[in-house]
């Protein structure tokens, strides 16, 4: 033995320190990456998707590039295994099982994971990340805010934000009948404007005066992935805990201060005005946690009522980290996809002009049938404009990825092979939409695959634009009237055309986690006689 210790330039108990950590990492990464040859699923081999996630890390590719990417690699399979950051996860291929499991098995797929950590991030308690009975309590009260009664109200509020677009564009064509403009700018102010009044009752004036509008500039920096958010993402990847051990946070602290301090500020207008028409969001939140007794303050804080009252009983449930965690989701979803969806709608129309042409027929014709205005209840008349928006959400599906946590095991259907619990779950809605399989020439924008005769011949499961199951969109239908209020006034008083500026196709910004330009889009608007 001594002879062995005084060969060996370290000590021995270091040089057995240092073997067993070796062999512990061999077995660690041995376990991880045979993982899913293991169980018999074709997979991806877990380096490959190690550079996919520095690839994603090092804002090289966006999230949605990167989960197409792991879709075609296992072109043959329903399903495949893949890896984040070396854990386990499951790339669903096949339309029906894809309903199967979104659907019918719920109860193993209902959240999309990590658990919302308020600690380390005060805004997480929002319907993305809460999940179990959390989510399932707030998805039912808010609901009722998407019913038609509440969204015609809300229509109001969107044709306003429209007319003032418009009244912008008027001036500016006011002297040759016509403008070149960048229309992703001015959508996304014009979708910043009815977010503003629709989840908070706030005027935002983006469309007046862009320049000092700080919401735009917050909610553009919320839906990119810094490298602060990349980091947090990757570490929570690894183990739900590690950002908060590193005492890291999602976003800039500055950030969430500005939405945590607007949505308060808000919340004591309300109050103060006593408002009673619960026009937005904000205003029907505060009216269901009053009507509940239930508390509003952070659960750090002391335990008092909305009405004043200490609580003695009964679940601490709408903090105030909850309610500015929801406003700023809506704030979040409501401007992005919204205004993504727009723009690519009205750049197809560019490069289509027949389709623009069909399409502006329509609208005259159902405006002439209800007195010269599209009233909230003509919107459903508008057959060929549902299927032109259907069609760019199918082109251009801004949300291209579906993704859920296992919650409990899950045996896949006529295998032996079980999901096990955590094992996240993607499909890529981007990659099903642009697939000849599902629809012939993908590239090409042709709305009638959504017309009467052939809307029944698209593969259930195939078309997701919002999802699956009970976690679909919950704002589906304030969506599509948000995009088809915003192409309606465009359409009725413009046509739209190519500028020298016009580029043949977009690139996309790969720091966004939605599919959204990445350049100005420039277009030619010439006022309609
Ligand atoms: C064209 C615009 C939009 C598109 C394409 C879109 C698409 C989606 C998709 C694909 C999901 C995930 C569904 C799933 O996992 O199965 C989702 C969830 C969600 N969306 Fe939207 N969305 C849009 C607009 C909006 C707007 C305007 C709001 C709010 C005002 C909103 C709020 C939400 C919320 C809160 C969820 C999470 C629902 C839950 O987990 O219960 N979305 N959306």
């Amino acid at each position: 033995m001594e002879l062995l210790t005084s060969l060996l330039p370290l000590p021995l108990n270091s040089v057995l320190i240092f073997v067993s950590i070796g062999l512990l990492a061999w077995y660690y990464l041995e376990e991880k990456l045979s993982y899913w040859s293991r169980r018999g699923v074709p997979y991806l081999p877990a380096l490959k998707c190690l550079v996919q996630d520095l690839a994603f890390f090092f804002k090289r590719k966006s999230i949605t590039e990167i989960f197409a990417e792991q879709h075609r690699l296992l072109k043959g399979h329903k399903y495949g295994g893949a890896f984040q950051m070396l854990q386990p996860s499951i790339i669903l291929r096949d339309p029906a099982m894809i309903k199967e499991w979104l659907v019918k098995g719920f109860s193993s797929f209902h959240d999309r994971g990590p658990e919302p950590n308020e600690k380390a991030d005060k805004l997480s308690g929002n319907l993305f990340q809460l999940g179990g009975d959390r989510w399932r309590r707030v998805r039912h009260k808010l609901s009722p805010a998407f019913s038609s009664a509440k969204l015609k109200i809300m229509y109001e509020t969107l044709k306003d934000c429209a007319e003032e677009c418009n009244a912008h564009l008027e001036a500016r064509c006011a002297s040759r009948g016509e403008t070149e403009v960048d229309i992703k700018d001015l959508v996304i102010n014009y979708t910043l404007d009815v977010i503003g009044a629709c989840a908070m009752g706030i005027k935002c004036n983006a469309v007046q005066d862009p320049e000092n509008c700080e919401m735009k500039r917050v909610l553009r920096e919320l839906f990119r992935s810094s490298w602060r958010q990349s980091c947090y993402q990757l570490m929570e990847v690894v183990h739900p805990k590690l950002p908060e051990l590193f005492g890291l946070s999602p976003r800039q602290p500055a950030i969430e201060q500005f939405l945590m301090a607007i949505t308060k500020d808000a919340m004591e207008m309300k109050t103060k005005a006593g408002q009673s028409n619960r026009k937005d969001f904000l205003q029907i939140l505060m009216k269901i946690s009053s009507s509940e007794s239930e508390v509003i303050r952070d659960s750090n804080e002391d335990l008092t009522l909305l009405d004043g009252g200490v609580i003695d009983e009964g679940p601490l449930f709408w903090t105030e980290n909850l309610i500015s965690g929801v406003i700023t989701s809506f704030l979040f979803a409501g401007l992005e996809p919204v205004s993504a969806t727009a723009i690519f709608c009205l750049f197809e129309l560019v490069h289509y002009p027949e389709i623009q042409e069909r399409l502006f027929v329509e609208i005259q014709a159902v405006r002439k049938e209800s007195g010269g205005e599209i009233k909230y209840e003509d919107l459903k008349k508008l057959r060929y404009l549902d299927q032109v928006v259907n069609e760019t959400l199918r082109k251009h599906p801004v949300a291209g990825l579906l993704g859920r946590n296992c919650t409990e095991p899950f045996q896949i259907p006529g295998t032996s092979v079980v999901v096990e619990k955590d094992v996240k779950l993607f499909v890529s809605t981007y990659c099903l939409h642009r697939d000849p399989e599902y629809f012939p020439e993908p590239d090409k924008f042709d709305p009638e695959r959504f017309s009467e005769e052939n809307i029944d011949k698209i593969i259930p499961g195939s078309y997701l634009p919002f999802g699956e199951g009970p976690r679909f969109c919950i704002a589906q239908r304030l969506a599509l009237m948000d995009v088809k209020t915003m192409v309606i006034t465009l359409i009725s008083g413009y046509t739209l055309h190519r500028c020298a500026k016009t580029a043949d196709r977009l690139e996309m910004d790969k720091t966004t986690f939605t599919l959204s330009p990445k350049d100005p889009v420039w277009l030619r608007l010439k006022k309609r006689l």
